[in-house]
């Protein structure tokens, strides 16, 4: 495999753009470009994308897929519950293999439903029990706004002062990346007072992917309950969710998972907690034994596992779109997937170091096994116009402030020929 070192050593080798046309060649599941609508630019030119960590692309059978039940649901109204083809009764059951797969999961710990903030809250519902003594929850510092809002919010909920009962995980000064053993400090001397850890396992800003297992363990240890949020994980790296022993996890299908705009989100709880039947929960009919769920006023039966904290009859049409990308993952699978993502950001990481232009830093670790696809790349002095440079050549990557672009080549669709032009354009600009 090709990593960053392979690279330095091949110094023979020419790395422009020679090189990434011959690493497309060599590219066994590059032909899955071609199963993706590719923006372009008024010549006809592919556009440049680089932000499938914000909204991936469409599968260009997606359309089909929502086409088939359009026609079923024309076709047979509400007999399509039974008559559709993919009948929607049973709907979220068709992605669960796949979903479980792509996060290393077993499937009665896994289920697709609602949207990712709001699965986030459920699962506190039932995973953050605080006492007066033993409350508060941690997140990293930088986590996404609205994981902080909602572990805000849910403190609040409980009745505590969301301030101190916050606790944020650091970078230490001046670094920009998160340490385990400043967690293990952390639950050393609080773990006594902290109820939950809830960590994004990929930092959407910095990329950093952190230890999962480990992150449990520690967690464990100090009795508290541990939820990852895989906004940017799922379909980028894989998680082994199962074997990591963390309680639950959501993750939305928008980004990595190609399933479009506001998708459904996934949601894991890990099979210790499958039969618990005691655990707190906000509840709905679909939470309901499937088996009885339409005789009517029966108490509430809960299914085990993961489909036990759905509500709602879900959105089919999303689940669509979420069958079509996920059909297509399953045919891949994971593992080529991150063979090709290490081998692609590695070469991403070669060039920008080539540039050798102290302007720009990559904040994301070098180590392959820290990070997903997204390289963030600091830009010193910054104002957004480098972005806006980029975008304006139909190069699309995303500004975060304060001054980081961030670019994701994703493997399913993005080439080595899209990273050389991209760098070679960065280069142009910079000087
Ligand atoms: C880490 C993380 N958490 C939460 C969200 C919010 O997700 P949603 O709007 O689907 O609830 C996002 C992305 O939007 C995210 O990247
Ligand atoms: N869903 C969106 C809708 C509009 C604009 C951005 C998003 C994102 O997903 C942002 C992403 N979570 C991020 O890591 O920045």
């Amino acid at each position: 495999m090709l990593t960053t070192q392979n690279f330095i050593q091949l110094t023979n080798y020419k790395l422009g753009l020679d090189f990434a046309r011959v690493q497309d060649q060599n590219d066994a599941i590059s032909h899955y470009r071609n199963q993706f609508h590719i923006p372009k630019d008024k010549h006809g030119n592919d556009w440049l994308y680089f932000t499938g960590n914000s909204l991936g692309l469409q599968p260009k059978n997606t359309k089909k897929y929502i086409q088939q039940e359009l026609d079923d649901w024309a076709d047979f109204g509400v007999e399509g519950h039974f008559e559709a083809k993919n009948p929607w009764m049973p709907y979220h059951e068709f992605l669960t293999d796949s979903m479980a797969k792509i996060v290393g999961a077993k499937p009665i710990e896994v289920v697709v439903m609602n949207t990712l903030t709001t699965n986030l809250h459920l699962l506190m519902v039932s995973f953050y029990q605080p006492t007066k003594t033993k409350y508060k929850i941690v997140i990293e510092s930088d986590a996404f706004p609205s994981d902080r809002y909602a572990v805000q919010t849910q403190l609040e909920f409980h009745g505590f002062d969301a301030n101190e009962g916050l606790i944020e995980w650091k970078p230490r000064k001046g670094e920009e990346l998160l340490n385990i053993e400043d967690l293990e400090a952390i639950l050393n001397e609080q773990g006594d007072e902290i109820a939950l850890l809830l960590i994004g396992g990929v930092n959407y800003y910095t990329g950093q992917y952190l230890d999962i297992k480990k992150i449990a363990e520690l967690g464990h240890t100090k009795n508290c309950m541990v939820g990852i949020d895989l906004a940017h994980g799922a379909g980028n790296i894989n998680p082994d969710l199962h074997n990591s022993g963390v309680d639950f996890a959501a993750w939305c299908t928008y980004k990595y998972l190609n399933s479009g705009p506001g998708s459904l989100a996934g949601l894991f709880v890990h099979e210790k907690h499958a039969h618990n039947t005691k655990l707190k929960r906000f509840a709905g009919w679909w939470s309901h034994n499937k088996d009885t769920r339409f005789n009517m006023r029966q108490p509430l039966d809960v299914i085990p596992g993961a489909e036990g904290w759905q509500l709602s009859n879900p959105p089919i049409l999303s689940m669509a779109a979420i069958k079509a990308s996920l059909d297509m993952f399953n045919e891949v699978g994971m593992d080529a997937l991150r063979k090709k993502s290490e081998q692609l950001t590695g070469y991403f990481e070669f060039l920008l170091n080539e540039l050798n232009n102290d302007q720009i830093k990559i904040i994301t670790p070098s180590n392959p096994n820290e990070r997903g696809c997204q390289l963030s790349i600091q830009v010193k002095n910054a104002d957004k116009s480098l972005h806006k440079k980029l975008t304006e050549a139909h190069i699309i990557t995303d500004w975060r402030e304060p001054d980081v672009i961030r670019c994701a080549p994703v493997p399913l669709y993005n080439t080595f020929e899209d990273v050389y032009r991209m760098v070679e354009k960065l280069k142009e600009i910079l000087n």
